[in-house]
Protein backbone atom coordinates (compact mmCIF):
# COMPACT_ATOMS: atom_id res chain seq x y z
CA UNK A 1 0.00 0.00 0.00
CA UNK A 2 1.59 3.54 -1.09
CA UNK A 3 2.02 5.85 2.28
CA UNK A 4 -0.19 8.70 1.89
CA UNK A 5 1.14 12.16 1.29
CA UNK A 6 -0.51 13.30 4.79
CA UNK A 7 1.44 10.38 6.63
CA UNK A 8 5.00 11.42 4.83
CA UNK A 9 4.28 14.77 5.89
CA UNK A 10 3.75 13.59 9.72
CA UNK A 11 6.34 11.42 9.55
CA UNK A 12 8.18 14.06 8.47
CA UNK A 13 7.32 16.26 11.45
CA UNK A 14 7.95 13.59 13.74
CA UNK A 15 11.35 12.36 12.42
CA UNK A 16 13.45 11.77 14.91
CA UNK A 17 16.48 14.01 13.15
CA UNK A 18 15.62 18.05 13.42
CA UNK A 19 14.79 19.12 9.90
CA UNK A 20 15.22 22.38 7.63
CA UNK A 21 14.34 23.61 4.22
CA UNK A 22 16.10 26.47 3.49
CA UNK A 23 16.05 29.05 0.39
CA UNK A 24 19.09 29.58 -1.79
CA UNK A 25 19.75 32.84 0.35
CA UNK A 26 19.91 30.52 3.76
CA UNK A 27 16.62 31.56 4.75
CA UNK A 28 13.96 29.22 6.79
CA UNK A 29 11.53 27.96 4.55
CA UNK A 30 10.27 24.75 6.40
CA UNK A 31 11.17 23.35 10.10
CA UNK A 32 9.62 20.26 11.62
CA UNK A 33 8.62 19.65 15.11
CA UNK A 34 11.15 17.82 16.47
CA UNK A 35 13.72 20.78 15.33
CA UNK A 36 11.22 23.14 16.92
CA UNK A 37 10.52 20.95 19.54
CA UNK A 38 14.05 21.09 20.60
CA UNK A 39 14.77 25.10 19.98
CA UNK A 40 11.50 25.35 22.04
CA UNK A 41 9.63 27.57 18.79
CA UNK A 42 6.94 27.47 17.25
CA UNK A 43 7.77 26.36 13.53
CA UNK A 44 6.01 29.95 12.24
CA UNK A 45 8.30 31.98 14.77
CA UNK A 46 11.60 30.19 13.03
CA UNK A 47 10.19 29.75 9.57
CA UNK A 48 12.23 33.09 7.72
CA UNK A 49 14.94 33.15 10.02
CA UNK A 50 18.33 32.41 8.49
CA UNK A 51 19.45 29.03 9.17
CA UNK A 52 22.65 30.26 10.57
CA UNK A 53 21.17 31.72 13.06
CA UNK A 54 19.79 28.20 14.87
CA UNK A 55 23.77 27.41 15.84
CA UNK A 56 26.10 28.38 18.42
CA UNK A 57 28.47 31.51 17.40
CA UNK A 58 31.49 29.09 16.59
CA UNK A 59 28.97 26.78 14.92
CA UNK A 60 27.79 29.77 12.68
CA UNK A 61 31.17 30.32 11.28
CA UNK A 62 31.51 26.38 10.38
CA UNK A 63 28.69 26.31 9.27
CA UNK A 64 28.84 29.39 6.80
CA UNK A 65 32.60 28.81 6.05
CA UNK A 66 32.26 24.88 5.16
CA UNK A 67 28.31 23.73 4.65
CA UNK A 68 27.21 26.88 2.44
CA UNK A 69 30.38 26.61 0.66
CA UNK A 70 30.17 22.80 -0.26
CA UNK A 71 26.63 23.05 -0.83
CA UNK A 72 27.27 25.61 -3.54
CA UNK A 73 30.39 23.36 -5.23
CA UNK A 74 28.88 20.42 -5.03
CA UNK A 75 25.59 20.34 -3.77
CA UNK A 76 25.68 18.00 -0.87
CA UNK A 77 27.72 18.39 2.70
CA UNK A 78 27.75 15.33 5.17
CA UNK A 79 28.26 14.76 8.71
CA UNK A 80 29.74 18.23 10.09
CA UNK A 81 29.73 18.74 13.44
CA UNK A 82 28.16 21.79 14.64
CA UNK A 83 25.61 23.25 17.68
CA UNK A 84 22.71 24.38 18.33
CA UNK A 85 22.02 27.45 20.48
CA UNK A 86 18.76 25.87 22.57
CA UNK A 87 18.75 28.91 25.09
CA UNK A 88 21.19 30.67 27.34
CA UNK A 89 22.79 28.02 29.31
CA UNK A 90 21.96 25.17 26.93
CA UNK A 91 23.39 23.83 23.17
CA UNK A 92 22.31 20.76 21.47
CA UNK A 93 25.39 18.95 19.25
CA UNK A 94 24.24 17.98 15.88
CA UNK A 95 25.75 16.00 13.14
CA UNK A 96 24.65 18.37 9.93
CA UNK A 97 24.22 16.61 6.59
CA UNK A 98 22.35 18.35 3.18
CA UNK A 99 21.25 18.05 0.21
CA UNK A 100 19.90 20.52 -2.68
CA UNK A 101 16.74 19.74 -4.30
CA UNK A 102 16.32 20.56 -7.32
CA UNK A 103 13.27 22.21 -7.91
CA UNK A 104 12.15 24.59 -11.30
CA UNK A 105 11.52 27.56 -9.30
CA UNK A 106 13.88 28.04 -6.63
CA UNK A 107 17.04 25.75 -5.81
CA UNK A 108 15.89 24.57 -1.74
CA UNK A 109 18.21 23.07 0.63
CA UNK A 110 17.08 20.13 2.94
CA UNK A 111 19.03 20.10 6.42
CA UNK A 112 18.93 16.99 8.47
CA UNK A 113 20.18 16.99 12.12
CA UNK A 114 21.23 14.07 13.94
CA UNK A 115 21.85 14.61 17.43
CA UNK A 116 24.81 13.15 19.03
CA UNK A 117 24.70 14.41 22.70
CA UNK A 118 25.55 10.66 24.11
CA UNK A 119 28.00 9.92 21.64
CA UNK A 120 29.54 14.10 22.24
CA UNK A 121 29.47 13.21 26.48
CA UNK A 122 30.59 9.54 25.35
CA UNK A 123 33.79 11.28 23.70
CA UNK A 124 34.43 14.03 26.33
CA UNK A 125 33.75 11.95 28.99
CA UNK A 126 36.26 9.69 27.20
CA UNK A 127 39.17 12.70 26.46
CA UNK A 128 38.22 13.18 30.66
CA UNK A 129 39.23 9.62 31.54
CA UNK A 130 42.45 10.00 29.01
CA UNK A 131 43.48 13.39 30.85
CA UNK A 132 42.61 11.58 34.61
CA UNK A 133 44.99 8.60 33.49
CA UNK A 134 48.13 10.92 31.91
CA UNK A 135 47.71 12.85 35.29
CA UNK A 136 47.94 9.62 37.34
CA UNK A 137 50.42 8.18 34.97
CA UNK A 138 52.19 11.77 35.60
CA UNK A 139 51.99 12.34 39.03
CA UNK A 140 53.38 8.11 39.90
CA UNK A 141 56.13 8.93 37.70
CA UNK A 142 57.08 11.62 40.14
CA UNK A 143 56.27 9.49 43.21
CA UNK A 144 58.82 7.19 41.58
CA UNK A 145 61.26 10.39 41.05
CA UNK A 146 60.76 11.17 44.55
CA UNK A 147 61.20 7.88 45.37
CA UNK A 148 64.36 7.52 43.30
CA UNK A 149 66.19 10.43 44.44
CA UNK A 150 65.00 9.55 48.43
CA UNK A 151 66.75 6.40 47.42
CA UNK A 152 70.02 8.03 46.46
CA UNK A 153 70.35 9.76 49.44
CA UNK A 154 69.53 7.52 51.76
CA UNK A 155 72.12 5.25 50.29
CA UNK A 156 74.86 7.66 50.37
CA UNK A 157 73.47 8.62 54.34
CA UNK A 158 73.69 5.09 54.63
CA UNK A 159 77.40 4.88 52.89
CA UNK A 160 78.07 7.97 55.24
CA UNK A 161 77.63 6.29 58.45
CA UNK A 162 79.22 3.45 57.42
CA UNK A 163 82.25 5.65 56.84
CA UNK A 164 81.73 7.43 60.11
CA UNK A 165 81.16 4.00 62.20
CA UNK A 166 84.15 2.47 60.84
CA UNK A 167 86.05 5.57 61.29
CA UNK A 168 84.61 5.99 65.20
CA UNK A 169 85.18 2.20 65.59
CA UNK A 170 89.16 2.62 64.33
CA UNK A 171 89.41 5.50 66.27
CA UNK A 172 87.85 4.06 69.49
CA UNK A 173 90.88 1.33 68.51
CA UNK A 174 93.50 3.74 67.66
CA UNK A 175 96.39 6.13 69.49
CA UNK A 176 95.81 9.38 68.21
CA UNK A 177 99.31 10.50 68.24
CA UNK A 178 101.51 7.75 66.88
CA UNK A 179 98.71 6.29 65.09
CA UNK A 180 98.98 2.24 66.49
CA UNK A 181 96.55 0.00 68.19
CA UNK A 182 95.64 1.56 71.88
CA UNK A 183 95.84 -0.55 74.82
CA UNK A 184 92.02 -1.47 74.41
CA UNK A 185 92.89 -3.04 71.10
CA UNK A 186 95.62 -4.73 72.40
CA UNK A 187 93.75 -6.25 75.36
CA UNK A 188 91.25 -7.38 72.61
CA UNK A 189 94.14 -9.24 70.43
CA UNK A 190 95.66 -10.61 73.30
CA UNK A 191 92.13 -12.14 74.17
CA UNK A 192 91.66 -13.26 71.31
CA UNK A 193 94.75 -14.94 71.29
CA UNK A 194 94.74 -16.47 74.47
CA UNK A 195 91.02 -17.60 73.23
CA UNK A 196 92.79 -19.31 70.49
CA UNK A 197 95.53 -21.11 72.63
CA UNK A 198 93.05 -22.55 75.53
CA UNK A 199 90.87 -24.09 72.59
CA UNK A 200 93.85 -25.60 70.73
CA UNK A 201 95.76 -26.78 73.80
CA UNK A 202 98.99 -24.71 72.27
CA UNK A 203 101.68 -23.93 74.75
CA UNK A 204 104.22 -21.62 74.68
CA UNK A 205 103.63 -20.71 70.75
CA UNK A 206 103.20 -16.70 71.33
CA UNK A 207 105.11 -14.29 73.33
CA UNK A 208 104.37 -11.19 74.69
CA UNK A 209 106.57 -8.11 74.93
CA UNK A 210 106.67 -4.71 76.74
CA UNK A 211 109.33 -2.08 75.51
CA UNK A 212 109.76 1.06 77.44
CA UNK A 213 111.96 4.08 76.53
CA UNK A 214 114.57 5.09 78.88
CA UNK A 215 115.06 8.45 79.81
CA UNK A 216 112.21 9.82 77.85
CA UNK A 217 111.33 12.28 80.64
CA UNK A 218 114.53 14.46 79.62
CA UNK A 219 113.87 14.39 75.96
CA UNK A 220 110.52 16.52 76.99
CA UNK A 221 112.02 18.46 79.44
CA UNK A 222 114.81 19.89 77.52
CA UNK A 223 113.76 19.37 73.76
CA UNK A 224 109.71 19.98 74.75
CA UNK A 225 106.64 17.90 74.12
CA UNK A 226 106.53 18.19 70.70
CA UNK A 227 109.97 17.26 70.36
CA UNK A 228 109.11 13.97 72.12
CA UNK A 229 105.93 13.32 70.31
CA UNK A 230 108.17 13.58 67.32
CA UNK A 231 110.27 10.57 69.03
CA UNK A 232 106.93 8.69 70.21
CA UNK A 233 106.08 8.97 66.39
CA UNK A 234 109.24 7.84 65.03
CA UNK A 235 109.36 4.83 67.39
CA UNK A 236 105.73 3.85 65.92
CA UNK A 237 106.75 3.48 62.36
CA UNK A 238 110.11 2.12 63.15
CA UNK A 239 108.49 -0.82 65.16
CA UNK A 240 105.62 -1.31 62.33
CA UNK A 241 108.61 -1.40 59.43
CA UNK A 242 111.09 -3.90 61.74
CA UNK A 243 108.20 -6.14 63.09
CA UNK A 244 106.79 -9.27 60.93
CA UNK A 245 103.17 -8.76 59.03
CA UNK A 246 101.57 -11.05 62.31
CA UNK A 247 103.43 -9.17 64.93
CA UNK A 248 101.12 -6.91 66.59
CA UNK A 249 102.29 -3.62 68.43
CA UNK A 250 99.89 -1.06 70.11
CA UNK A 251 100.85 2.27 72.00
CA UNK A 252 99.74 0.90 75.40
CA UNK A 253 101.08 4.20 77.65
CA UNK A 254 102.80 7.40 77.51
CA UNK A 255 106.34 5.94 76.39
CA UNK A 256 105.25 2.11 76.86
CA UNK A 257 104.99 0.13 73.92
CA UNK A 258 103.61 -4.17 74.13
CA UNK A 259 104.51 -6.53 71.46
CA UNK A 260 102.53 -9.35 70.63
CA UNK A 261 104.35 -12.39 68.66
CA UNK A 262 102.65 -15.15 67.54
CA UNK A 263 103.84 -18.69 66.96
CA UNK A 264 107.10 -16.78 68.71
CA UNK A 265 109.17 -19.30 71.65
CA UNK A 266 110.24 -17.11 74.45
CA UNK A 267 114.48 -17.78 72.81
CA UNK A 268 112.63 -16.51 69.14
CA UNK A 269 111.09 -13.74 70.95
CA UNK A 270 114.48 -12.46 72.72
CA UNK A 271 116.19 -12.51 69.98
CA UNK A 272 113.57 -10.55 67.99
CA UNK A 273 113.67 -7.88 70.57
CA UNK A 274 117.10 -7.58 70.67
CA UNK A 275 117.69 -7.02 66.73
CA UNK A 276 114.64 -4.31 67.53
CA UNK A 277 116.90 -2.90 70.67
CA UNK A 278 120.01 -2.74 68.54
CA UNK A 279 117.74 -1.00 65.70
CA UNK A 280 116.31 1.75 67.76
CA UNK A 281 120.00 1.93 69.45
CA UNK A 282 121.89 2.91 66.29
CA UNK A 283 118.52 4.68 64.53
CA UNK A 284 119.10 8.39 63.57
CA UNK A 285 116.88 10.02 66.08
CA UNK A 286 115.85 13.84 66.74
CA UNK A 287 116.47 15.87 68.73
CA UNK A 288 118.75 13.32 70.35
CA UNK A 289 119.70 9.79 70.05
CA UNK A 290 117.19 7.22 72.29
CA UNK A 291 117.65 3.49 73.78
CA UNK A 292 114.96 1.35 75.11
CA UNK A 293 113.95 -1.38 77.85
CA UNK A 294 112.27 -4.55 77.08
CA UNK A 295 110.35 -7.32 79.04
CA UNK A 296 109.51 -10.33 77.33
CA UNK A 297 107.30 -13.56 78.56
CA UNK A 298 105.69 -16.40 76.80
CA UNK A 299 102.47 -18.26 77.00
CA UNK A 300 102.18 -20.81 79.89
CA UNK A 301 98.81 -22.76 80.07
CA UNK A 302 96.12 -21.09 82.23
CA UNK A 303 97.65 -17.61 81.58
CA UNK A 304 95.03 -14.60 81.73
CA UNK A 305 95.57 -11.41 79.94
CA UNK A 306 96.71 -9.65 82.87
CA UNK A 307 98.90 -12.86 84.21
CA UNK A 308 101.07 -12.17 80.77
CA UNK A 309 101.41 -8.47 81.34
CA UNK A 310 102.25 -8.58 85.07
CA UNK A 311 104.95 -10.92 84.04
CA UNK A 312 106.09 -8.99 80.69
CA UNK A 313 106.00 -5.84 83.07
CA UNK A 314 108.20 -7.48 85.99
CA UNK A 315 110.72 -8.42 83.36
CA UNK A 316 110.84 -4.66 82.24
CA UNK A 317 111.01 -3.88 85.53
CA UNK A 318 114.27 -6.18 85.91
CA UNK A 319 115.53 -4.11 82.49
CA UNK A 320 115.36 -0.74 84.04
CA UNK A 321 117.20 -1.88 87.47
CA UNK A 322 119.89 -3.45 85.87
CA UNK A 323 120.98 -0.51 83.49
CA UNK A 324 118.56 -0.41 80.89
CA UNK A 325 119.23 -0.79 76.88
CA UNK A 326 118.21 -4.73 77.62
CA UNK A 327 115.75 -7.33 77.31
CA UNK A 328 114.69 -8.94 80.37
CA UNK A 329 112.42 -12.65 79.85
CA UNK A 330 110.51 -14.05 82.58
N1 LIG B 1 105.91 14.08 74.44
C1 LIG B 1 105.18 13.21 75.10
N2 LIG B 1 105.54 12.80 76.30
C2 LIG B 1 104.80 11.92 76.97
C3 LIG B 1 103.62 11.41 76.43
N3 LIG B 1 103.08 10.53 77.31
C4 LIG B 1 103.91 10.51 78.40
N4 LIG B 1 104.95 11.34 78.18
C5 LIG B 1 106.08 11.64 79.06
O1 LIG B 1 106.92 10.50 79.20
C6 LIG B 1 107.70 10.72 80.35
C7 LIG B 1 107.88 9.42 81.09
O2 LIG B 1 108.74 9.68 82.16
P1 LIG B 1 109.23 8.56 83.13
O3 LIG B 1 108.07 7.68 83.51
O4 LIG B 1 109.98 9.21 84.24
O5 LIG B 1 110.18 7.67 82.28
P2 LIG B 1 111.61 7.92 81.71
O6 LIG B 1 111.98 9.34 81.78
O7 LIG B 1 111.67 7.32 80.37
O8 LIG B 1 112.49 7.12 82.72
P3 LIG B 1 112.75 5.56 82.68
O9 LIG B 1 111.58 4.90 82.06
O10 LIG B 1 112.95 5.17 84.10
O11 LIG B 1 113.98 5.38 81.87
C8 LIG B 1 106.98 11.80 81.16
O12 LIG B 1 107.74 13.00 81.11
C9 LIG B 1 105.66 11.99 80.45
O13 LIG B 1 105.19 13.33 80.50
C10 LIG B 1 103.23 11.85 75.13
O14 LIG B 1 102.21 11.48 74.55
N5 LIG B 1 104.04 12.76 74.51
Amino acid sequence: MEPRAADIARWWQLAPVGQVVIDDQGYILQVNHTLSDWLSQPASQLINQLASSLFTVESRMLYQGVMAFRLTDVGAVDEVHLCLHLDNERILPVLCSARRLSTKETPLTLISMLPISRKDQLERDLLDARKEAQQALSEKSEVIAELESMRTILESRNSELHRLTMKLGHEARSDPLTGLPNRRHFDLALQERLAGADAYRHSNDFSVAILDIDHFKPINDQHGHAAGDQVLQALAQLLSSQLRGNDFVARIGGEEFALLLPDTSIDEAVGALERLRCAIEVHHWEPVPIIASFGVTSYLPGDTCESLMARADSALYVTKRQGRNHVTQS
